[in-house]
């Protein structure tokens, strides 16, 4: 297999690395482009004005090269501090839909909050290393978002 090689003339491996984070919210699905009885009847039960709480499971995962010298792809507990900005601060033990700005307009599907939890990673993370943001809804429901 072709392997490309460093300055060095090492050849250059590429990684991917993941953290685990769990946090817990509540929200509840409801859009407002929708009348109240075409909320009900697309969402449901999650449509119910009380709403309801999960205990997510967000896995980020960043891609790039194993640094020869480092012998990391970035230091995980950097990583780290970026989840805790990201996800910890704004989200965790939230009403996703009152307390985050964000989902004032934009109904708190577990895609949106894939898509927010990756707008927000790319800023705070060194370019190019995102590569996926996973999140379990329940451990049945499971969303994954690569920025596409
Ligand atoms: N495409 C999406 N569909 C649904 C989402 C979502 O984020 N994206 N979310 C929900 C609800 O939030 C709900 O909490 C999940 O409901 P449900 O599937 O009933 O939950 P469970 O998997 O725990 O239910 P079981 O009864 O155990 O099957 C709905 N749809
Ligand atoms: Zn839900």
């Amino acid at each position: 297999m072709a392997e490309a090689a460093d300055r060095n003339g090492a050849a250059e491996r590429i990684g991917y690395i993941t953290r685990v984070q769990s946090f817990s919210a509540c929200h509840r699905l409801h859009s407002i482009h929708l009348s109240d009885e075409e909320n009900k009847k697309v969402y449901g039960k999650c449509n119910n004005p009380n709403g309801h709480g999960h205990n997510y499971k967000a896995e980020i995962t960043v891609r790039g090269k194993i640094d020869h010298v480092t012998g990391m792809v970035m230091n995980l507990t950097d990583l780290k501090r970026c989840i805790e900005e990201v996800i910890m601060d704004p989200l965790d033990h939230k009403n996703l839909d009152k307390d985050v700005p964000y989902f004032a307009s934009v109904v708190s599907t577990t895609e949106n909050l894939a898509v927010y939890i990756w707008d927000n990673m790319v800023k705070v993370l060194p370019p190019n290393l995102l590569y996926e943001v996973k999140i379990h809804e329940t451990d049945k429901n499971i969303v994954v978002y690569r920025g596409e």
